[in-house]
């Protein structure tokens, strides 16, 4: 089974504002709301490639509810634990530019962090856990650690899509897959990333520091794949991008779909980043027969 954990799930709120002035009075041309947070995207870009998994986190009140109601709609199995606090909304304002403004992540007493630490402790050999998103303020920032050393115990599978300190304090540990973006890579290893090969040369230096896989997503730079024994790079395909929202989430709904069934690395990278693209050129995450329509598009290089 796959897991997926989302410690401050968000209502994402699409507002399309044809010409954005700040300051003044601004009106929505159209507006939508989906059901988010990073590990919750994952869950539902899994779903929609018929991949069974359920949602873990944290989610309360009103904005809550509407999660529930939204994943129960497309199917995906969940177990949240209850919050006092309503989950966040994050607003998503496009307009000449994407904007973004998320809330603050929930409060989240000791008892409901072992909670959801007794349920990562439950996994069973071979499962796969995604941890992906930011970790709130009243949570450590070795919650994601604490995780992934469960995982281990457990044999099952551990793959983060975090940044800052949480993907810091992940460095060295025995992962399954991290994919940071080519900025957050940059940031881990304080340096600035600007092409494939930096990306390689820095996703090497995860994999000797213990992670078995690495993606770096580089946006419309294509994307590079680093294992001990095999380093793939590959190109995005062209189209218009709507929305970057989710974007990296799907990267690894898409990798992890693929490899669950085939075990085959490099198809799974084509696939992470078909599915990469086709939420970026779809309003909402890609469905599947975007995804499969983009796979021959992508054309993944092995380098030496
Ligand atoms: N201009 C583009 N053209 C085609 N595909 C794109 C483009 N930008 C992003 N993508 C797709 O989205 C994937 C993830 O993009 P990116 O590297 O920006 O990740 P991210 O920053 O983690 O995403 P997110 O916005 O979800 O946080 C890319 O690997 C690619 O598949
Ligand atoms: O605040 P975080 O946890 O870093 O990111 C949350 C978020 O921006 O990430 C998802 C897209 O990747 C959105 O669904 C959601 O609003």
């Amino acid at each position: 089974m796959i897991y997926t954990v989302t410690l401050s799930p968000s209502v994402d709120y699409i507002m399309h504002v044809d010409q954005f002035h700040e300051g003044e009075l601004n009106r929505a041309s159209k507006t939508f709301y989906y059901a988010g947070g990073k590990g919750i995207n994952v869950s539902r870009v899994l779903k929609r490639l018929d991949i069974k998994n359920t949602a873990l986190g944290y989610i309360g009140g009103f904005t809550g509810r509407f999660i529930e109601e939204y994943l129960e709609s497309e199917q995906v199995q969940h177990q949240f634990i209850e919050t006092e606090y309503p989950t966040r909304v994050n607003v998503k304002l496009k307009s000449d530019e994407e904007s973004e403004i998320n809330g603050p992540g929930p409060d989240i007493s000791e008892d409901q962090q072992n909670q959801l630490l007794k349920q990562v402790d439950q996994l069973q050999p071979d499962d796969y856990l995604v941890v992906a998103g930011s970790i709130p303020k009243t949570i450590p920032a070795t919650f994601y650690k604490e995780m992934a050393k469960l995982c281990e115990q457990n044999n099952a599978h551990f793959i983060a899509d975090t940044s800052g300190q949480a993907l810091e304090e992940l460095v060295g540990l025995r992962t399954f897959l991290l994919k940071p973006n080519h900025h957050e890579l940059g940031e881990l290893y304080n340096t600035s990333i600007e092409t494939q090969e930096d990306a390689i040369t820095y996703a090497r230096k995860l994999v000797d520091q213990g992670a078995e896989h690495v993606i770096v997503s580089m946006g419309g730079q294509g994307a590079i794949f680093v294992s001990k024994d095999h380093t793939y790079s590959c190109n995005v395909p062209k189209g218009t991008v709507k929305n970057s929202v989710g974007a990296g989430d799907s990267v690894v709904s898409g990798f992890l779909a693929s490899y669950s069934q085939n075990k085959d690395l490099s198809q799974a990278f084509k696939q992470g980043v078909a599915a990469g693209s086709a939420t970026a050129f779809s309003n909402d995450l890609g469905t599947k027969e975007d995804i499969e329509k983009l796979l021959s598009e992508i054309e993944v290089q092995e380098h030496a």
